[in-house]
């Protein structure tokens, strides 16, 4: 089932959070949805999942907006803020509530919880939980209904490692089954292990939507490291042949634009022995930074 965002508008007064978004989110893959503080992503997903009112535009989950699906909690599940949960009740009874609100049954309760391995605290109340337990506990809500489209909101934090990593398999295994994921972050580094497909916003206005391996080829960089004992040699060649490279090292050049097999077959025709040669990528991070500068609305000094 695709999720598909087309014009989609949302104003505060003067204030302008998403602006004119038109995307589509593709099953059987996971899509991350990246923009720095304050870009509007939950602000769309709160759209999406009929929190709030588009001003103009609409997204809609498998052709229709949410409040027209005739069986949301098995169409959707969602995490969006993970703490807030009634603070009494426990995680079984809260998981509980929303299985009969949607219709099924405690087996389903126990399988949840057993999944997001909170079987040991499901007579704990979450007043009591980690920030960990509390997304464990949101992610078993949000599969209750077996649904076809899952939609997190920034649901790796707070988790400890071996959490990053069991979110991570949860959400690879259900794409593998055909359902449709849409997580959000503003951290580069967690979508680059995680995402097949990227969206990225800024601003509320969107920079880029295109597969991970096709934003890595369209904005990072990479130069060719290659160390060698003979390196004023290498870069006497590298010069004459016009090439730009700059010294790192007393052994070590970074050469830029150039493919690795180029600056080894250059070495060769010189009789020089290379001790390393390798493409080295720059940060995903970086071209994240770079792309989203000018519409970044928070942004720290160093002191
Ligand atoms: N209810 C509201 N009233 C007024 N402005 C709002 C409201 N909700 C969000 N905004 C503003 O809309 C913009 C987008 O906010 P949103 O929370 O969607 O961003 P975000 O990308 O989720 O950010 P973060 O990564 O910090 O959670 C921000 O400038 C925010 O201050």
């Amino acid at each position: 089932m695709c999720i598909r965002a087309h014009g989609l508008t949302k104003r505060y007064g003067g204030k302008t959070a998403v602006d004119g978004l038109s995307f589509s989110v593709q099953p059987g893959v996971i899509t991350g949805f990246l923009g720095p503080n304050g870009a509007g992503k939950s602000t769309t997903l709160r759209m999406l999942l009929g929190l709030i009112r588009p001003t103009q535009g609409a997204i809609t989950i498998g052709g229709r907006p949410i409040a027209e699906l005739e069986h949301p909690a098995r169409t959707i599940g969602a995490l969006l803020d993970a703490r807030a949960v009634h603070p009494q009740r426990t995680a079984y009874d809260h998981l509980l509530a929303f299985a009969h609100a949607a219709g099924l049954g405690k087996a389903r309760v126990d399988k949840m919880l057993d999944l997001a391995g909170l079987s040991n605290a499901a007579t704990s109340r979450p007043d009591q939980f980690s920030l960990g337990m509390y997304q464990r506990l949101g992610l078993a809500t949000a599969l209750l209904g077996d649904p076809d489209v899952l939609v997190l909101d920034e649901p790796l934090n707070g988790l400890d490692p071996e959490g990053i990593r069991w979110m991570r398999s949860l959400m690879r295994s259900l794409a593998s089954k055909g359902r449709t994921i849409l997580f959000s972050s503003h951290l580069m580094s967690e979508m680059e292990i995680t995402a097949d497909n990227l969206i990225v916003i800024g601003n509320g206005r969107l920079i880029a939507d295109s597969s991970l391996a096709e934003f890595i080829k369209a904005h990072t960089s990479t130069v060719v490291l290659v160390r060698t004992a003979a390196r004023e040699q290498l870069a006497r060649a590298l010069s004459d042949a016009g090439m730009r490279f700059k010294a790192i090292a007393s052994d070590t050049l970074h050469v830029a634009g150039a493919d690795p097999s180029c600056v080894g077959g250059m070495a060769a025709k010189e009789g020089i022995t290379l001790d390393e040669l390798t493409t080295i990528r720059e940060p995903l991070e970086k071209a994240f930074l770079r792309l989203t500068r000018s519409v970044t609305q928070y942004e720290g000094q160093l002191a």
